[in-house]
């Protein structure tokens, strides 16, 4: 893990080291300080010495200036240095993410990846400043407290061989008690992530079927998830300060009772004991700041760990040695092709077998869970094959260059998304490239430059996150116009006509037909209407192939294709006539 995380300290490895150095100078300076000022009560003060006072003294205010310089500075270096780690290491994270398949991020789900892009990292932020401050501060300070203890009276520093023990084995059992439920927060982050997305993301939904008490409800079950075992390890954590107070009081006594003893007996000075007193402080807080640093180093660790899993993770879809870098036609073959999510025993496609020449129109249609959207998801590679073969324009997909493959599969997903931006913007992910005169074409062909031109702004209206601020329909039609920027030797269409109305989407159909002849055309819709021209229909069941034909060899060749259309014919004929 600490391998994997240190890679992003890179250009923040210098004040990485130089923070460690400054506390360890403002350690040993800030320790000797107590035994200066013993010296100068016992032998300063109580001989009333007023040179060796003010000597000392002015020692004493120079080492006490110079040790606040140093641990200034290195309160100001560790901050710096572990923003900047936590900046890189979160740029790192998120462009390993970005060579993602759908299977990786399936793995970790989408709501996690976002848990451990945002407070996992925050939580590794804090670990590494503690670990290049704190964590060399905490045993320093207890290190040199006991150094000097001893060096002030050996006799009476064996009050912290009792003491110090029995504080440790306090908070041993605290950690203990303690460090396990930090772990469980992070899995309850999850959660509460996902309730956020879901609801933000579906609100619309969310609101139509008056949902929002019980989205509510989910929220305040996640969200006291968390405060219950938070709550749980604070007050577990809680019980550190009366422990350490507890055992700092007793030292201060037998400090006492002893120092007096020692005192009367002539083997210790009053100043001696002073600064005994300074390390009973310093020596126990260091404990209990050693014990605040384990739990944050924990919670660190926890995340370190999350965060570890993902960079490790290598993408399950790789560009090939040697890759093809183009894509001669858009004939499609599968050959024995079987499919399964991450390696479920569940299979979604079964022995799939199917010849597609270039420029036809396919159809496919099935019931909801057949295995549509599977089925061409494997095209661009968004999945790989389990078993059997898929060859794109005569040769393997696996065998080709990635961005090459996906820039010649143009697909628009049912749920497609617009991001922030102008709808100019929008359109040329497609093809960053592409003239304004492009893009009119493109959103002719999608039946998208009537509505465009009508907003005030036309082509340069903002879009919302989402495309939240335009129809349904409008956004359906946006995402095709986007794809066909890309001039796609196969274009797939999800779906993705479903709240288009009948009469443009027919216009669309058309419109494809006539200006990419040559593409391949996959139509998936649950409307026969939409697919009844196509070269070829599939009807897909439960995994598997059940029919290819045309619409005319399937209303008689095939029982289910045909109850669907009579089934929609009756029902349009009902709506027409009233
Ligand atoms: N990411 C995923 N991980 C695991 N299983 C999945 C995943 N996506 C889909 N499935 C499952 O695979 C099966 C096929 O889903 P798919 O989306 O391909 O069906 P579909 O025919 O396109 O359905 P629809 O018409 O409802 O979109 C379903 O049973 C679904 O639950």
């Amino acid at each position: 893990m600490l391998k994997t995380l240190s890679r992003s300290i890179r250009q923040y490895k210098g004040l990485t080291i130089l923070s460690p150095i400054l506390v360890a100078v403002e350690v040993a300076v800030e320790t000797f300080i107590p035994f200066l000022m013993g010296n100068i009560i016992d032998d300063g003060i109580q001989k009333s010495d007023m040179s060796y006072i003010t000597k000392y003294g002015l020692i004493l205010l120079a080492m006490a200036i110079f040790s606040l310089i140093c641990g200034a500075a290195a309160s100001w270096v560790a901050p710096h240095a572990a923003a900047g780690y936590a900046t890189n290491l979160r740029h790192d994270l998120f462009y390993h993410i970005q060579d993602f398949s759908f299977a990786n991020i399936d793995h970790f789900s989408g709501s996690s990846l976002v848990t451990r892009l945002t407070t996992d990292i925050s939580n590794v932020q804090m670990g590494y400043q503690m670990m290049i401050r704190m964590t060399v501060r905490a045993p320093l300070l207890f290190l040199f407290s006991i150094m000097m203890a001893f060096r002030v009276n050996s006799q009476l520093a064996l009050v912290f061989v009792v003491m110090i023990p029995i504080l440790a084995i306090f908070l041993v059992l605290i950690l203990h008690a303690a460090r396990p439920l930090f772990r469980v927060v992070f899995r309850r982050y999850d959660t509460l992530n996902r309730v956020v997305r879901e609801n933000i993301r579906g609100v619309q939904v969310v609101k139509t079927y008056v949902r929002a008490d019980e989205e509510s409800d989910k929220f305040k079950r996640a969200s006291k998830g968390i405060a219950d075992v938070f709550t749980k390890a604070q007050r577990i954590m809680s019980l550190n300060g009366p422990a350490m107070m507890l055992i700092l009081n007793l030292s201060l006594l037998l400090l006492s009772w002893f120092g007096a003893k020692l005192i009367v007996g002539g083997s210790l000075q009053t100043g001696e004991l002073v600064s005994m007193y300074a390390y009973s402080n310093s020596i126990l807080f260091s404990l209990n700041m050693l014990a605040m640093v384990f739990t944050q180093l924990s919670i660190a660790q926890a995340s370190g760990e999350r965060i570890t899993a993902v960079l490790q993770d290598r993408p399950t879809i790789n560009d090939p040695k040697d890759p093809i870098k183009s894509v001669a036609n858009g004939a499609i073959e599968f050959q024995h092709v079987n499919f399964t999510f991450n390696d479920s025993p569940r299979e979604i496609l079964q022995d799939i077998n199917l010849q597609i020449k270039s420029g036809e129109v396919i159809g496919i249609i099935g019931e909801t869970g057949a295995g549509k959207s599977s089925l061409v998801q494997l095209i661009p590679r968004l999945y790989d094959v389990s078993h059997g073969r898929l060859r794109i324009g005569g040769h393997n997909v696996r065998h080709y260059d990635l961005r090459t493959l996906r820039d010649n599969v143009a697909m628009v997903l049912q749920n497609n998304v617009l991001f922030s931006g102008t709808i100019a913007e929008n359109l040329r992910w497609g093809n960053e490239d592409a003239s304004d005169e492009e893009l009119i074409a493109a959103a002719k062909i999608a039946q998208a430059d009537g509505f465009i031109n009508e907003f005030p702004d036309g082509y340069q209206t903002h879009i919302e996150q989402g495309g939240s601020n335009v129809s349904g329909g409008q956004l359906q039609r946006l995402t095709i116009a986007r794809a066909l920027l890309k001039k796609p030797k196969i274009l797939i269409l999800d779906d993705s006509t479903s709240a288009v109305d009948t009469t443009t989407e027919r216009m669309i159909r058309e419109g494809l037909a006539e200006d990419l002849p040559d593409t391949t055309k996959i139509i998936i819709s649950q409307r026969i209407v939409s697919i009844k021209d196509a070269d070829q229909i599939i009807v897909m069941d439960r995994g598997q192939i059940q029919a290819v034909g045309t619409h005319d060899e399937l209303v008689k060749s095939n029982a289910l294709y045909r109850d669907i259309y009579q089934y929609q014919e009756k029902k349009a004929g009902d709506e027409a006539n009233g």
